[in-house]
């Protein structure tokens, strides 16, 4: 274990907190020193979660920047909103790598994450730092940063399918439309209502229609790469199934000559560095079941040649690509590792 990198979870006893452990405890060249919460501080972590059994021996702690940094040289922060940006400037001052798993480190511009999420900020020098942690658009700033402010699930999913239009200008402004299903567990471990089985299974609703917090996400990376202020319509769907997200993506071609092969070549060339993204051939469109468990996002692409509309599907794991798989892709890059390192290949399928 000697030369491993010790690594930190805050928030391991959910959802994020669980997946990274699984991740971890399979990584060559990591070792897993500190888990951290709230509620289950001072619960032995095979408690929360049996099936770890043997495989992990350690006791949920509470929240110390001390003990973190004495124990921890990268950590993984999976908290809900508003509570990574008390914690990170502190990591950050005592020589910890950050991973923010939450929406805390996603803006550069704190204006629009007050706007959003309601919360004041008096951390715009930290946030200032923080690298947008989608590797397939930012992969040479992840390498240089101690900062990741990790995705949310249906950005990654909505912007994989957006970036090589939004990047070469193939659509008309603000044309994008997305709509996008997620499995419960995109909701957490928590209690919620709309996410009991009686309430969920058997049932399709969409949510937050016109005001989900992911839209200003997804639009300040769409600007970024269009060079311009872009909008996007946005909206989500809960799906009864526990993982999974299928966003489905319309918008106007500029170039109506354009025909879906010329467009699945222009997706192959902008991803031909991307390990974890898989364009599909004509005609094959990707389920979520094939990402289930692993880091890799699929995209099958179509034209309608009578609206002059190009469809884009993207499928990814939420819990994995959409949250804890790429927190360690992007760990990957921050230490110089290979991309792939750790990370699941194949689906458990079906
Ligand atoms: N689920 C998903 O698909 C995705 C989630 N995300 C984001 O990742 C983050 C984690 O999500 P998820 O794992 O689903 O959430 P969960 O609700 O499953 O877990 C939240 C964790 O936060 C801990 N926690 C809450 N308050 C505190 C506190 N004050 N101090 C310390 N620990 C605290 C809880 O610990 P305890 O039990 O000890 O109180 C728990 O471990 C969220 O910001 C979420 O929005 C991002 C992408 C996808
Ligand atoms: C099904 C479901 O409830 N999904 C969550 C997305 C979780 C996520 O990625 O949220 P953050 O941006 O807060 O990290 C939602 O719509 O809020």
């Amino acid at each position: 274990m000697g030369d491993r990198v010790t690594v930190g979870i805050v928030g391991a006893s959910g959802y994020g907190g669980v997946q990274l452990v699984r991740l971890l405890l399979d990584h060559p060249q990591v070792e897993i020193t500190y888990l951290g919460g709230e509620g289950s501080a001072g619960r032995p972590y095979t408690e929360l979660y049996p099936h770890l059994q043997g495989r992990v021996n350690l006791t949920v702690e509470p929240v110390s920047v001390e003990v973190i940094r004495d124990r921890a040289e990268v950590v993984f922060l999976s908290l809900p909103n508003g509570i990574a940006c008390k914690l990170a400037p502190q990591l950050l001052e005592q020589g910890c790598k950050v991973l923010d798993l939450s929406a805390d480190y996603r803006f550069q511009d704190l204006k629009t994450y007050t706007q959003w999420y309601g919360e004041p900020r008096e951390d715009a020098a930290t946030a200032q730092k923080a690298v947008y942690g989608l590797p397939e658009l930012y992969r040479d700033r992840i390498r240089q940063s101690s900062l990741i402010g990790c995705p949310g699930c249906y950005p990654t999913a909505s912007l994989l399918a957006l970036a090589p239009l939004m990047k070469q200008g193939l659509i008309e402004p603000n044309t994008a439309i997305i709509d996008a299903k997620s499995g419960t567990s995109g909701g957490g471990r928590q209690g919620k209502i709309n996410l009991l089985l009686a309430e969920a299974d058997n049932s399709l609703a969409a949510y937050n229609v016109a005001r989900h917090r992911h839209t200003p996400e997804i639009e300040a990376i769409c600007s970024d790469l269009a060079g311009q202020s872009v909008l996007v319509q946005f909206t989500p769907h809960l799906v009864p199934m526990p993982r999974g997200i299928l966003a489905t993506v319309y918008a106007t071609l500029r170039d109506p000559g354009l025909v879906r092969e010329d467009l699945i070549t222009i997706y192959q060339a902008f991803y031909r560095h991307s390990p974890w993204v898989n364009i599909l051939p004509p005609g094959l469109y990707p389920q979520t079941k094939w990402a289930w468990g692993t880091n890799a996002c699929f995209i099958g692409i179509e034209v309608d040649e009578r609206t002059g509309r190009i469809i884009v599907m993207s499928a990814i794991d939420n819990l994995m690509k959409g949250q804890a798989s790429q927190a360690v892709q992007c760990l990957n890059l921050m230490m110089g590792w290979p991309e792939t390192m750790g990370l699941p290949q194949v689906a458990f399928y079906p």
